[in-house]
């Protein structure tokens, strides 16, 4: 069975405009798949849909069944206990996504507390355990620390780790990586991957860039302008594209690479 079954989604903003444009594809349990497309092409909201976390004014149509959940037209207090349990979400910005006036440490008790049942003494040592997984030296200071009083890179690894203490089966990875430093980003991406694989977790990962996409994924869904243009394992896409989209995605991304070899020393 799969862990996530999407079938012929649509949003549509308050004035009827289609935003997703009525995609389907299914990830099951420890596999990993792609959603890649240039910006504006629908790959957040499709995860938004799939989480009930659609901003307001907005509405789903079709179906998403999230660990046996169906989540389209389903009230959000009765998603609550989906959410965390059945999947979690890593934004883009985590500047955003971290409440700035709450310290890192109490941040990932929340999740911790929450998910675990965990108090006091316990609690406190998981917190600084999750830091730890997460490759946060230091994690006393980082615990203490505000998310304004640390780097990108590190509160994105802060955000992981909230995630991560949801112990989901299925994470969504929005980005991840597109807000930080190209070296960052390689360490980010190199720890999700660890992290995703040891715990055998189900991903979705998403993002504009196809070889970072490459990199973490099986099998990609390729959309634009909110519609599902190409799917398939990355291998053949990469080596085959058949859609034309697809095709200036793989060139440029072969262009980048021969660009490279080219500087070799
Ligand atoms: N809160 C919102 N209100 C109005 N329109 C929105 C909102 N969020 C997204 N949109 C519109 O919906 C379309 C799809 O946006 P979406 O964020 O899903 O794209 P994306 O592929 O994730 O792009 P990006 O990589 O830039 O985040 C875009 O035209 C965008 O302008």
């Amino acid at each position: 069975m799969s862990l996530l079954d999407v079938k012929d989604l649509s949003v549509r903003q308050a004035d009827g405009r289609e935003l997703v444009k009525g995609i389907s594809f299914t990830i099951g349990p420890g596999e990993r798949l792609g959603l890649i497309g240039e910006s504006g092409s629908g790959k957040s909201l499709t995860a938004l849909a799939v989480m009930g976390l659609l901003p307001a004014g907005m509405t789903a149509s079709g179906s998403a069944v999230l660990d046996g959940t169906e989540i389209i037209g389903t009230q959000d207090r009765r998603l609550d206990a989906v959410r965390g349990r059945a999947a979690t979400v890593v934004f883009q910005e985590p500047l955003t996504a971290l409440d700035p006036l709450t310290r890192v440490g109490r941040l990932l008790a929340e999740p911790l507390r929450r998910r675990r049942g965990l108090r006091g003494v316990a609690l406190r040592a998981a917190v600084l355990q999750s830091l730890r997984e997460v490759r946060l030296g230091d994690p006393e200071r980082v615990a203490r620390a505000y998310p304004h009083e640390i780097s990108g890179g590190q509160r994105q690894r802060v955000a992981i780790a909230m995630a991560l203490a949801c112990d989901p089966k299925l994470l969504i990875a929005d980005e991840p990586t597109t807000a930080l430093d190209v070296t960052v980003q390689a360490e980010v991406l190199a720890l999700l991957d660890g992290l995703v694989a040891d715990k055998g977790m189900t991903l979705m990962f998403i993002s504009h860039d196809l070889a970072v996409v490459a990199g973490v994924t099986d099998r990609i869904v390729v959309l634009k302008d909110g519609a599902a243009v190409e799917s398939g394992r990355v291998r053949d896409i990469v080596h085959e594209p058949r859609h034309a989209y697809t095709r200036s995605l793989v060139e440029s991304a072969w262009a980048l690479e021969a660009e490279l070899d080219r500087m070799a020393p």
